[in-house]
């Protein structure tokens, strides 16, 4: 019998961006009916591949074989017949149209018919009801822009799911969804890859996930094709992380990349122990914050964000009671609570972390000036710029080129590096390892303790309860409604408990 043909053919794929060749004859396929796991380190070329299969670059050399046919210059054509979806890491909706609209107008490109509000509202709630029937229909006449990052999320994921198209690809898809979701959206896509023979490529750095949903992977690194579709029960994590050339970082926690229980560092004493005490309060549940601390926030996005507006000034809305050093507070903006001290990366990347249209080197100093209360640049900033890209170990060709240049998992670097300099009283971080490979992820545990030894406390909100029980001492969870439920502290910080604490234990 002669061998299947793949659904996706890609071969000696090259792409370069000015004088950097990022995809190097690159080689990569997808057969019907599987999910592929698309592995790499943080700039190995991943999205900028997706990319390139969503009609969204064109490649300078190489060839594409799609459902038995072969791709032109572009895959815009396959991607505009709704053959193939993609979930790019920056997430791609029209925030002045609705749920509904989002969903449904790209199929109007193939429609026959004129658009029909309740048509296209039944359209969306068939798609977001893959996901979650309840917010699908709490959502569908929402307008985008009123969305959280999370809801933005599940709306793209579900237009992809239900969009009927033979390949869907995925980069980063499960970043900011709770466990609960993830498992949603797994169970869906197996439905789909069963039913449909839809094949699937899947960008994550969380290894378990991969375990869990993938059959085969391919490893990128540095533009080229370091393992070519192996079934994953045939290589170790220790073999992927290898391979993906990210093994000294990860010598003594595989259990990382497995993100296998790994023993907690607990922060050394610190020398600011009796500094400022921040304490909060709301619905019963209290906790006080010691400087060098480091307390995670465990649960659905609602409860963690509340903190988070209170903490950081970002909504006027305050639920919760914030004192330092008993005295309250209550801060206008984020900008505010920064000169008070409070540093805050948010997870909102794209909206409310990059500065898109400025130079590295501003995205660097823009905490700096604000806290300084200053409009222009200094002189020394270009030195200061150096030296955090080079203690994050940030690959930027120029402090002056765009942070657009940069990969997602730098980008996530670059709003760290922003407030390592600055030595915040409180640095609030809402899912700071986002997109981050296993290296990565290790340089910013080791930052994050630094800092806390040299007395910032830390906020740590992750849907990563693994990454919770290896770094905090005493988390604060939250239930499926937003209302904090407990205090974990110690050795009851551990994933079983954290599911248990915020419903969502299997
Ligand atoms: N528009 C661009 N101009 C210049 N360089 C770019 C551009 N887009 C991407 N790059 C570079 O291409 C390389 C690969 O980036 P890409 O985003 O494809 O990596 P990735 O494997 O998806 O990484 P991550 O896991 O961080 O998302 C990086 O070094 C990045 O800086």
């Amino acid at each position: 019998m002669a061998p299947q043909p793949y659904l996706l053919s890609a071969r000696s794929i090259v792409k370069s961006f000015g004088p950097t060749t990022v995809l190097k004859g690159f080689d990569l396929s997808i057969a019907q009916g599987e999910v592929h796991a698309f592995l790499g380190g943080n700039g190995a070329g991943k999205s900028t591949f997706i990319k390139i299969v969503s009609g969204q670059h064109e490649r300078d050399a190489g060839t594409i074989e799609f459902d038995g046919e072969t791709v032109g210059a572009s895959v815009a054509a396959y991607v505009d017949a709704g053959a193939i979806a993609v979930v790019n890491q920056e997430l791609a909706l029209l925030p002045h149209l609705s749920v509904a609209e989002n969903i449904a107008i790209p199929r109007l490109r193939r429609a026959t018919r004129s658009y029909s509000e309740r048509a296209s509202e039944a359209i969306a709630i068939e798609a977001l009801s893959l996901i979650d029937p309840h917010f699908a229909r709490e959502s569908v006449g929402r307008l985008v822009g009123d969305l959280t990052l999370h809801e933005r999320q599940l709306v793209e994921i579900a237009r992809a799911l239900g969009s009927g198209a033979k390949l869907l690809l995925l980069d980063e898809p499960t970043a900011n969804l709770t466990a609960a979701e993830t498992g949603r959206l797994f169970a869906v896509i197996r439905r789909l890859v069963v039913g449909t023979g839809l094949a699937v490529l899947f960008v994550s750095h969380r290894m378990r996930e991969i375990r869990q949903i993938a059959d085969v992977c391919t490893i990128i690194r540095d533009g080229k094709t370091a393992i070519d579709r192996v079934a994953l029960n045939a290589i170790t994590d220790r073999e992927i992380v290898e391979c993906m050339g990210q093994s000294t970082a990860a010598e003594d926690h595989v259990g990382a990349a497995s993100d296998g229980g790994v023993p907690r560092a607990m922060p050394k004493e610190t020398s600011a122990a009796q500094g400022e005490v921040i304490a909060i309060h709301h619905a019963g549940i209290g906790l006080t914050i010691r400087p060098g601390t480091i307390v995670g926030l465990a649960g659905a996005p609602t409860g963690p964000a509340a903190l988070i507006d209170a903490l950081t000034g970002l909504s006027a809305q305050q639920t919760w009671d914030v004192k330092r050093n008993d005295a309250p507070v209550k801060y206008r903006s984020p900008a505010a609570a920064a000169r008070a001290g409070i540093g805050f990366v948010s997870g909102d990347r794209s909206n409310k972390g990059i500065l898109a249209t400025l130079p590295i080197i501003d995205n660097l100093m823009a905490a700096r000036r604000i806290v300084e209360g200053r409009g222009v640049a200094r002189n020394d900033e270009l030195a200061e710029g150096t030296r955090l890209i080079e203690a994050l170990n940030i690959r930027a060709r120029s402090l002056w080129d765009l942070p657009s240049t940069l990969s997602g998992g730098t980008q996530q670097k670059l709003l760290i590096a922003r407030w390592l300099a600055l030595k915040p009283k409180l640095l609030v971080l809402e899912e700071p390892t986002r997109g981050v490979d296993i290296r990565t992820k290790r340089e910013i545990y080791a930052l994050i303790r630094k800092m806390a030894e040299q007395g910032t406390a830390v906020i740590w909100w992750s849907t990563e309860y693994i990454e919770l029980a290896e770094l905090c001492e005493t988390v604060l969870a939250f239930d499926l409604d937003g209302k904090p439920t407990c205090v974990l502290r110690d050795a009851q910080v551990n994933e079983a408990a954290l599911a248990n604490a915020t419903g969502m234990a299997a």
